[in-house]
């Protein structure tokens, strides 16, 4: 019987399990994804010293779990940085920020030695854009940043009643057929206004474990 997109996110997240090590200080990101990860790490029964967590959402969380909670300037690196992504492509470029998420996770994974991205097998993609790219700006700098985007090709939607964790709003770009992402990423986030985007194409996941319906594939 096929597998669903919720069994094969249950399925890698117990397998990134593989990459936490007991009485470590773990990277946390957030999402669907991360959520399963979670529940399988409590069902787990490994004990961290705490965790780096990349949003409200996570810190929530493991905070229900009893992970006691470390704040990023309290670290100075991660040895392992576990989240999910919106896409992914063969070079291990990504999409995140569909949950928001998207500057705490890229803070996380910059400091993170190892960067295990986990998601399903849907998530893999030949080129970057298809899903909407996230853009986190401050809110006086929106339309600014709106009229840039699309005169890139994309169309910049605001994301409505949605407020990040750093208290921004989040430009959803369609329509981008993202060719070169490093390029792309380094060009948004040079535009006053923007805190980052949610491409990971200067900082990429290490290690991919997809879900597919055959298992975990590790890539
Ligand atoms: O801001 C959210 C994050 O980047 C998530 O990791 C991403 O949206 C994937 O989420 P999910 O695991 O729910 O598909």
């Amino acid at each position: 019987m096929e597998m669903d997109a919720l069994s094969l996110k249950k399925l890698v997240a117990k397998a990134a399990l593989e990459y936490v090590e007991a009485g470590t200080v773990l990277g946390v990101g957030t999402g669907s994804t991360v959520d399963c990860f979670l529940d399988a790490l409590a069902e787990s029964g490994l004990q961290l010293k705490g965790a780096v967590s990349s949003s409200v959402r996570s810190e929530k969380k493991l905070r229900d779990m009893g992970v006691p909670i470390v704040e990023m300037n309290d670290v100075t690196e991660l040895s392992v940085y576990v989240d999910g992504a919106d896409e992914i492509d063969p070079e291990f470029a990504l999409i995140k920020g569909g949950g928001g998420a998207l500057t705490r996770e890229k803070i996380a994974a910059d400091i993170s030695k190892k960067f295990v991205c986990i998601a399903d097998e849907s998530k893999l993609v030949p080129v970057l854009g298809a899903f909407p790219l996230p853009v986190e700006v401050i809110p006086m700098a929106r339309e600014a940043i709106a009229r840039k985007l699309n005169a890139l090709g994309g169309r910049a939607v605001l994301r409505a009643g949605f407020t990040t964790d750093n208290g921004n709003e989040i430009l959803d770009v369609h329509g981008l057929q993202i060719q070169d992402p490093a390029a792309l990423e380094q060009a948004i986030n040079q535009w006053p206004g923007v805190v980052t985007n949610g491409l990971f194409a200067l900082r990429r996941a290490d290690v991919v474990l997809l879900g597919t319906q055959n298992g975990v594939k590790t890539l």
